[in-house]
């Protein structure tokens, strides 16, 4: 099947920072722009700290001139609307890159191009500047804001934490997520968790660091709060009768199971209209018919977001519903936020490895989170221990591919060449899960699609239709809205959106899950 669309021809006309009402001009003008300096100063503050003691301090501290000028000169070309120029490091995928430069955009520049191009374009050229030396090749420079928003999730973090691990049953020691879904794939109690559990999964996109230019860590605290408050009603009384005696018997487990307080299915509720487009009945109908599937999620953000991503696949096989799934990271450092394999790894290690271990001072190692409770930190141990057992035994499997971070929408995964290994390798999965704002992006081609569209529609070889691609499984996407491109909606939700809340696209506030069967 050749594909029609390229993109010079996308299917819709595409987002780009030509229109001046756009959130792509606003980010090409003001957020990005913030976002570049941010990686200069991360780099300065690293080789600032460099120590005497390193045999490499020189040569690193040239290196990292040289990238600050890099990256500097990046700003400006960015800044004054410079046509793009080819890339000259040795990566892989440089050939490609150069490829798609020279075919869709040999004179083009930032504003003119796609949005979607120019943003991909940019991130790719912050790697060059690593890229080229000797030193930093592999230099995550958004790294410690990763770690640092990671670390001011602590309290959602930990509330999921004991819902997932701390024994609520005395006989069976089991938890309160084994306990819903104890019945098996066709019980309500593991219905009314999967629902939960897509949820929080679609929330945890809301704290994203593009978006969040200089974010606020209390904010980020309370959005997690809010948006974990569906799943987290429960956690504290499940946490403190656990703690209270090791017989929890006190734990009423109707109401744990079936969560049925007022409060928590107003929660839901509130948070449920947020939701513009739902899909998740559909989804639902495709994951109860699973047993031991395969479920692929092409993840976005490291952080909170990978840790809830990790908290929806955890149910998937606790349920019986997949044996294997299989998470899709980026090679390169990618929109600030998203995961690297370095951060999956990560993530594990700060939930069950002590940072310090015991000393002569100290017979106490500290974690990376610590929570007061001695229980919610055996509960964070035993959840990253769990977690590292699937990996260990391959039920969780982490892969990443050139491919998620190239100028591409998801329409060319069927077709274009340099994705047919992936393309063949997904192919033997039942269901796709892409998580987030960007990903959504590129399944929709980045377009200004009416808004009715239905998704299968837009999402064109992935989705349903005369294009559809062979052995494309369910394709579903967890987004937050935060792009002026969404489609699936209902007549008159856009109207009625544009009064209530007239930043709706772009604010992150808002959500949708979108299904292709
Ligand atoms: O992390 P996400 O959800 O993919 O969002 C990426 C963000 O970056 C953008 O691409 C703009 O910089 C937005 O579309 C989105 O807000």
């Amino acid at each position: 099947m050749t594909l029609p669309y390229s993109p010079l021809n996308p299917p819709q006309k595409a987002l780009s920072g030509q229109d001046k009402n756009s959130f792509g001009y606003a980010t090409l003008q003001s957020r990005l722009p913030v976002i570049v300096s941010k990686t200069v100063d991360d780099v300065y503050r690293t080789y600032h700290a460099l120590t005497d003691s390193d045999p490499l301090k020189k040569e690193k501290e040239q290196e990292a001139k040289k990238i600050i000028e890099l990256i500097g000169g990046l700003r400006y070309e960015l800044q004054r609307d410079k046509p793009f120029r080819p890339f000259t490091d040795t990566r892989e995928d440089v050939d490609e890159w150069n490829k798609a430069l020279a075919e869709y955009y040999p004179t083009s520049s930032w504003y003119k191009a796609s949005w979607l191009f120019s943003e991909c374009y940019l991130y790719r050229r912050i790697k060059e500047a690593f890229a080229l030396t000797q030193h930093w090749k592999d230099y995550d420079p958004f790294f410690e804001q990763k770690q640092t928003v990671f670390k001011s999730s602590q309290k959602a973090v930990v509330s999921i934490a004991v819902q997932l691990t701390t024994p609520v049953d005395v006989k069976t020691g089991k938890s309160v997520l084994d306990i819903k879904v104890q019945d098996g794939p066709e019980s309500k109690a593991t219905r009314d968790a999967f629902f939960e559990m897509v949820q929080v999964s679609l929330w945890g996109n809301a704290t994203d660091l593009s978006l969040l230019d200089n974010p606020d860590l209390a904010k980020v605290e309370e959005l997690q709060r809010r948006m974990m408050s569906s799943s987290s009603s429960n956690s504290s009384s499940a946490a403190s009768s656990a703690n209270a005696s090791p017989a929890v018997s006190t734990v009423h487990l109707d109401q744990v199971v079936q969560g049925t307080s007022e409060q928590h299915a107003s929660e839901l509720e509130k948070h449920a209209e947020k939701i513009l487009s739902n899909d998740s009945e559909l989804l639902w109908s495709k994951v109860k018919s699973l047993r031991n599937g395969r479920v692929d999620i092409i993840l976005d953000n490291a952080g909170f977001e990978l840790y809830v991503d990790l908290v929806f696949a955890d149910y998937l096989v606790r349920a019986g519903f997949a044996s294997e799934v299989v998470f899709h990271a980026k090679r390169i450092p990618w929109f600030v936020s998203d995961v690297m394999p370095f951060d999956f790894q990560w993530t594990l290690d700060q939930l069950h490895s002590p940072t310090t271990s015991t000393t002569a001072t100290s017979d106490t190692p500290t974690y990376f989170f610590s929570p007061a409770d001695p229980i919610e930190q055996q509960a964070l141990q035993d959840l990253g221990k769990k977690w590292q057992t699937y990996i260990n035994n391959g039920t969780w499997k982490l892969t990443s591919h050139e491919f998620w971070t190239s100028c591409y929408a998801f329409y060319h995964l069927p077709t274009h060449p340099s994705a047919q290994d992936l393309f063949q390798d997904m192919q033997q999965s039942d269901l796709w899960i892409f998580k987030g704002d960007l990903n959504y992006r590129k399944l929709v081609y980045d377009c200004k699609w009416p808004t009715t569209t239905p998704f299968s529609k837009a999402i064109g070889p992935l989705g349903q239709g005369d294009e559809k691609a062979e052995g494309v499984p369910m394709a579903v996407s967890f987004r937050t809205c935060k792009a002026d491109v969404v489609v699936g909606l209902n007549d008159g939700v856009e109207e009625k959106m544009d009064k209530v809340a007239p930043n709706w696209m772009v604010s992150g506030e808002y959500a949708v899950i979108s299904v292709s069967p």
